[in-house]
């Protein structure tokens, strides 16, 4: 989801939080300000001359003790530069300490005889400041951490200073979070007391009061009425969208794999999957995966600045003449301009259709020949202005394409680097699926691809941080915080913590068994978040989790992947999603033949009322 982008805007410039990533990590070595990954510059033709193949693992792991392989060079300077920074960490160079002086000069002054109620009023600023300092702390001068995206050093810190901390940068403060009873509290039993803060304020240019930054009442509603569009009948229904976009990328892909050309996956799960919610939310074939229309490059144009604001040093789309005349800005506006005007056309051609229709509305409401969300949503009787049904389509649209496109991404490259964990995978399909579309209950017995997909959003979360801001004082754990404070939930970090997995940084499907039930932050007690949790919880998981399953399923079915042998190294950079820096470039080859003979027990099926949480 773009739309889970970390940062921020209209905060004054030093606080901004972006000067948190500035000063954490120096501008080169972040990526930050680089667009978002240049779709439209990334053929699926694999020209490019690509330098060296260094993939493994990268991507923020711990080296593994036992991996005897031979480390490429940049391997061990990825360890180095990680050994030298846990040892700074460890020294203090980055702890603030409290100083206690007024502290002792209050009770030196006491022992003088000064009354008490007198110091009490003198010293009332210091008593409070202390009481709210006694969270562990890290200063943010660290502009020596070298780092792809900005949740690696935030999991170093959490390493030394544990499951919260604060991290100073001049007079803006940032709550890490990495403690699982501490994250239900803000996420589920006190998610009242916590907004969505600075992720509201930058994503109001393109989803305005949508859910994903909407707060407080307006959430209320809008979640109300949104949440039932995605019943079960209505995402079953999409389980043959899933696969017929899927079958256009294989498609695809079959001419790659005649010709032996390199592909990029990266950008081609984008596309297949905005070509999958557009169909799904308004009923729009964005058809993005055949074509580069003018549609499909303006809802580039918005995700990449979403992005480019959640991470730019200084908010320049607050300045009025900046405006008018970055052209950068303005290709934004005009991009945003087309969207809506097409949002309003598709909700005026919709409200036609529900008017000609002989509405029975109920619960499970779907026209068969427009499925959507918007023909739910307005066959419902939603009422709700144009402009609040536009930010909440646009951000289903956002929320619901990112988010899987980079699942997928990171999925095949963990494959591509385990060819055990490929080969029981698609074991399993071609058991279970043989060579059809699949169904329901299909879906249901592909457990192992299921599990992987879990695995892989265990690794990488999307997105990777989650934000909120306390609207009131809380305890959090044994530490009271103050009103207004910035949260960061790392999902890194619990993720990847060592305390909380054993291998946390192995890619191991079989940790979750098969006949036990699909992993979620519930049966995980909040170590594990997925898609969030309490109230706020996504709202997509079955539908994207059908999704991903559908899409993995076909396209390992019919091909046999690999990192191309030219391929730059696979490394992350953080936008609202966890993205590769340089594309997952990958060459496939068309797999002869399925096996007939099962070797994974097929476990039993689930009924269908609890598919959600158990089969999936
Ligand atoms: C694999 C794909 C997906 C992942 C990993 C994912 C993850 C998440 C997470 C972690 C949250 C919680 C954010 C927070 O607490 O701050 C969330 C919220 C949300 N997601 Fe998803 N999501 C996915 C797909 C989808 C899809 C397909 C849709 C829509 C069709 C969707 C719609 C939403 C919405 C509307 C919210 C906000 C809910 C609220 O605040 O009430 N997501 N998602």
């Amino acid at each position: 989801m773009a739309t889970h982008v970390s940062a921020l805007h209209p905060l004054p410039l030093s606080s901004h939080p972006l000067n948190l990533q500035l000063k954490l990590l120096p501008l080169n070595s972040l990526n930050f300000t680089a667009p978002f990954p240049s779709y439209s510059s990334r053929s699926i033709s694999g020209g490019c001359k690509w330098s060296s193949i260094t993939c493994s693992s990268s991507n923020g792991s711990r080296p593994d003790p036992t991996d005897d392989r031979v480390k490429s060079i940049e391997e061990l300077v990825e360890e180095k530069r990680r050994a030298e920074l846990a040892a700074r960490i460890a020294s203090g160079e980055f702890t603030v300490k409290q100083s206690s002086f007024p502290m002792r000069l209050k009770n030196n002054l006491s022992k003088l005889g000064i009354l008490t109620p007198i110091l009490d009023l003198v010293f009332k600023t210091f008593e409070d400041y202390e009481k709210f300092s006694q969270i562990p702390e890290a200063k943010g001068e660290i502009a020596a951490i070298r780092s792809e995206a900005f949740f690696l050093p935030l999991y170093e810190l959490y390493i030394t200073y544990g499951g919260i901390f604060r991290l100073k940068f001049g007079p803006k403060a940032f709550l890490i979070v990495s403690d699982p009873s501490i994250v239900k509290h803000i996420l589920k039993d006190n998610s009242k007391a916590y907004s969505k803060g600075i992720l509201a304020e930058i994503l109001d240019f393109v989803m305005g009061k949508g859910l994903i930054p909407a707060d407080g009442e307006i959430w209320r509603v809008r979640r109300r009425a949104m949440v039932p569009s995605l019943h079960q009948k209505f995402v079953t229904a999409m389980i043959n969208l899933f696969s017929q976009a899927t079958d256009r990328l294989c498609k695809k892909l079959d001419t790659a794999a005649s010709t032996g050309e390199a592909v990029e996956m990266e950008s081609l799960f984008s596309r297949l999957t905005l070509d999958v919610i557009g169909k799904a939310v308004f009923n729009y074939d964005f058809n993005s995966l055949t074509n580069d229309t003018g549609i499909v490059e303006a809802v580039y144009v918005v995700l990449r600045e979403a992005e480019n604001r959640s991470t730019a040093p200084i908010p320049v789309w607050e300045i009025p003449i900046w405006k008018d005349v970055s052209p950068r800005l303005k290709k934004v506006n005009a991009a945003l301009k087309l969207i809506n005007s097409t949002l309003d056309d598709l909700i005026a051609i919709c409200k036609r259709l529900v008017d000609e229709e002989e509405l029975q509305f109920h619960e499970e409401y779907m026209n068969e020949q427009d499925p959507s969300i918007l023909h739910f949503l307005l066959a419902s009787g939603d009422d709700v202005s144009s402009k609040q049904l536009r930010d909440d389509l646009m951000t289903l649209l956002i929320a619901g394409h990112e988010t899987s496109a980079a699942v997928l991404t990171w999925t095949f490259y963990l494959l591509s680097q385990d060819p055990g964990v490929m080969s029981k995978l698609q074991n399993e399909v071609d058991t279970v699926l043989g060579d059809r579309f699949p169904s329901i209950e299909d879906l249901k017995n592909l457990k192992y691809t299921s599990r992987v997909i879990s695995e892989s959003l265990r690794l990488y979360p999307q997105p990777p941080v989650l934000i909120r801001r306390s609207m009131k004082e809380d305890m959090l754990g044994p530490y009271p915080i103050r009103k207004d404070e910035d949260i960061f939930i790392s999902v890194w970090n619990l993720h990847r913590s060592p305390s909380l997995w054993e291998d946390a940084d192995k890619f191991n499907p079989e940790r979750w068994p098969l006949d036990g039930p699909a992993p979620n932050e519930t049966n995980q007690n909040f170590r594990y978040l997925p898609f969030g949790g309490g109230p706020r919880k996504c709202i997509g998981d079955m539908f994207a989790s059908y999704e991903n399953i559908v899409a993995l399923a076909m396209l390992v079915r019919r091909f046999d992947f690999e990192l191309a042998p030219d391929a730059p190294p696979v490394k992350m950079t953080t936008g609202a999603t966890i993205h590769t820096t340089n594309g997952l470039v990958m060459r496939v080859r068309q797999r002869t033949r399925y096996p007939a003979t099962p070797t994974i027990p097929v476990v039993e099926t689930a009924s269908p009322a609890s598919i959600t949480e158990a089969a999936i």
